[in-house]
């Protein structure tokens, strides 16, 4: 008899929207660093074909596998999903990430090592040895250091990096959410899944990460998705102060 744990099944998850240049090369440098993990790629059917390359990936390779929606739904919403999936499959935890390079591969180890002792591990650019490489414009600079400020103060969050999307959940928490909650289709999802996963009394860690500028493509954040941000995070805030959430 085997006296040793089976390892986690592990799922990762990258919501794409127009990472045709980036989705192929991406999952295959994860595989060098997580052989045994499972990729799931949500995608928004893309305007330049990253649906379809998927497809070509999945049925290359083992255990990975593709959601298509029919448009552009969010980040937020395409991470639910992902969740959902990751319930439904029993995984024991679920990794998301970016799918540009923004969220180098080489740091799921560390991620995944953090889990021992964490429900959540955060990928963090505000911890000691963490940081951006590459440019970050102050504009950018300016909004992430505001949104995390924000979020700390209205949500009560105590991490340092709130709003990267470089995660590990341990999924039997995620499980004991009620989802129907969440009110965050876009980039506010990153601060709000936090808030839901300390009402579950999720114990977060935080190890340090390098974020890249992306390889190819474009970013999809603009100021109506960072308003919309601001406005939900400050509705949860309101309700939680009032004991509404
Ligand atoms: N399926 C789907 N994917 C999307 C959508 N919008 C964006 N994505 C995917 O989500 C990832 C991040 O999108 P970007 O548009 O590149 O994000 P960003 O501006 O670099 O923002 C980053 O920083 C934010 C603040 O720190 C983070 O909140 C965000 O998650 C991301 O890490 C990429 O893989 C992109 O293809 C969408 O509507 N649907």
């Amino acid at each position: 008899m085997s006296t040793q744990a089976e390892a986690p099944k592990v799922l990762i998850s990258l919501a794409t929207y127009n990472e045709a240049g980036n989705v192929e090369p991406l999952i295959e440098n994860i595989r060098q660093f997580a052989p045994d993990a499972s990729i799931l790629v949500i995608d928004d059917n893309s305007p330049d074909g990253t649906g379809a390359i998927a497809d070509a990936m999945a049925a290359r390779l083992k255990n990975v596998f593709v959601i298509h929606r029919s448009g552009k739904l969010g980040l937020g919403t395409a991470t639910l999903e992902a969740m959902a999936f990751a319930i439904e499959n029993r995984f024991d935890y679920l990794l998301n990430m970016d799918a540009d390079f923004s969220h180098p591969p080489k740091f799921i180890p560390d991620l995944l090592a953090g889990m021992a002792d964490h429900d959540v591990m955060i990928g963090s650019r505000y911890v000691p040895g963490g940081g951006v490489e590459g440019e970050f414009n102050l504009k950018r600079k300016f909004m992430s250091t505001g949104i995390n400020m924000y979020a700390r103060t209205f949500l009560g969050l105590t991490n340092r990096d709130n709003s990267g999307a470089f995660r590990c959940y341990r999924v039997s928490k995620l499980a004991e959410m009620d989802f129907s909650k969440i009110r965050s289709r876009g980039y506010s999802f990153q601060e709000e899944i936090l808030y839901w996963c300390k009402k579950v009394g999720c114990r977060f860690g935080e190890t340090p990460i390098l974020f890249m500028n992306r390889r190819s493509g474009m970013s999809k954040i603009n100021s109506r998705e960072a308003a919309a941000a601001i406005w939900i995070i400050f509705r949860i805030g309101v309700a939680r102060l009032v004991g509404r959430a």
